[in-house]
């Protein structure tokens, strides 16, 4: 039975994590909540991105922009960008529920998890960093603005300890880490992903109860390059361990089975750029997996069957031993049309074999642009005009 005053509360203040907010509403329905959907937004967020979080979202709800402009604790951190996290505490202004579980737009939930609704104001798990705090990734609330209010001035009064919204609730919600113990999640609902290496035997033992995964810190999934046919995620930094790897793909995987397929059909309905999203789908199906990037991420332990190698005939993706049978990852690449504009792709200079969001987004605009001019129609007022061709000549002849 649909429950109407009760919802899952996620923000994202531009397009970026609005991708990350896609992938936790669709995997949320996936696993038939009985809970209304909302999401945040702020006013960055496209009014193409709008219309697709309408889609897969029940409410989707600008807020403010609050910012703790606070860069000298953010600097400690290493993240000047979460100043903007402070928006998050405005999901105590939805006041038309009672009851409401807030998740980060880079969390992804593995199973059902409605049975967080039993819980009540202020439930979290432990922060894997430091464990007398919680994580603000996933908490339990009552939306109240006498609540919203009373948070707002303890900011306006003492800042955040970590410049961000986490150090605030913490401050906020100080008895959470003695006061009752039903109020600290499992870290199951919260498994941040860097933990995975902290303590990998106690991930090997309990990891296959996951229920949330969380991709705290950087880099994020959709800043990572994916590669659909060997389903394998190419990260810049070393970290590739199995189990990181495994939630990664599931990642990669909804949002390449659920979520592209919202945008493309946004695209079109929009009249813009016809199948830009499923030409990429037809180009990476043909080329080769990049092998580099398989044997970098070879798992260093051979007692565990994740495959590096492009998937099997079952088309399976790679899954360990200690997850089998769970309903992680059920998505597949959803096949596409073949059109007369995947010919196009093969012009493109740079491979999209392995796929970063912004990259193939880019390569599309050139490839776009490209058309265009071959098509004859050039942007002789913008940017083809007289004025700009005369800087780059002269830039070029300098
Ligand atoms: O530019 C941004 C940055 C963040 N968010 C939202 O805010 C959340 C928190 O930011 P995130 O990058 O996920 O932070 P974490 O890496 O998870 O870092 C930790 O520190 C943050 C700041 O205190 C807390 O908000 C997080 O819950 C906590 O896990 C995101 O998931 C989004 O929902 C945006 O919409 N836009
Ligand atoms: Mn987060």
């Amino acid at each position: 039975m649909p429950v109407t005053d009760q919802a899952f509360v996620t923000l994202c203040t531009n397009d970026i994590y609005s991708q990350g907010a896609l992938v936790l509403g669709k995997s949320l329905r996936n696993h038939e909540t009985s809970r209304k959907l909302v999401v945040m937004i702020t006013s960055q967020v496209s009014g193409r991105m709008r219309a697709v979080l309408g889609k897969v979202f029940d409410e989707v709800l600008e807020v403010d922009i609050l910012d703790s402009a606070d860069l000298v604790r953010l600097s400690l951190l290493k993240r000047p960008e979460l100043g903007v996290t402070f928006t998050k505490i405005q999901c105590w202004t939805l006041t038309q529920y009672t009851k409401c579980v807030y998740m980060d737009a880079d969390t992804i939930p593995l199973r059902n998890i409605d049975e967080l609704f039993d819980r009540e104001e202020f439930s979290a798990a432990p922060d894997s960093g430091w464990p007398d705090c919680f994580n603000s990734g996933v908490f339990v609330f009552r939306p109240s603005l006498d609540t919203f209010r009373r948070l707002l001035q303890y900011a306006e009064d003492n800042g955040s300890f970590d410049g961000g919204d986490q150090g605030l609730l913490n401050s906020f919600f100080s008895n959470w880490a003695t006061a009752d113990i039903s109020k600290h999640l499992p870290f199951i609902y919260n498994l941040s992903i860097s933990s995975v290496y902290t303590y990998i035997p106690a991930f090997k033992q309990f990891g296959s109860e996951a229920k949330v995964v969380h991709f705290i810190g950087t880099p994020k999934p959709w800043n990572c390059k994916y590669n659909p046919q060997s389903k394998w995620v190419v990260e810049e930094e070393a970290l590739n361990g199995e189990q990181h790897q495994l939630f990664l793909v599931h990642w990669w995987e909804t949002y390449i089975s659920d979520i592209l397929p919202l945008l493309t059909e946004q695209e079109e309905f929009d009249g813009t750029d016809k199948h830009q999203f499923g030409r990429i789908e037809l180009q990476m199906k043909s080329e080769n997996p990049s092998s580099d990037c398989s044997k970098e991420a070879q798992p260093d332990n051979p007692g565990h069957s994740v495959s590096s190698q492009p998937s099997s005939s079952s088309g399976q993706p790679p899954l360990d031993d200690s997850l089998q049978g769970q309903d992680l990852l059920p998505s597949q690449l959803s096949p596409q049309p073949v059109t007369e504009d995947s010919f196009h792709m093969a012009h493109l200079s740079k491979s999209v074999s392995e796929l970063s969001i912004q990259e193939a987004e880019e390569a599309l605009k050139m490839e776009e642009e490209r058309r265009k001019w071959e098509e004859g129609h050039i942007d002789y007022m913008g940017k083809y005009s007289f004025d700009n061709i005369q800087k780059k000549l002269d830039r070029f002849l300098q």
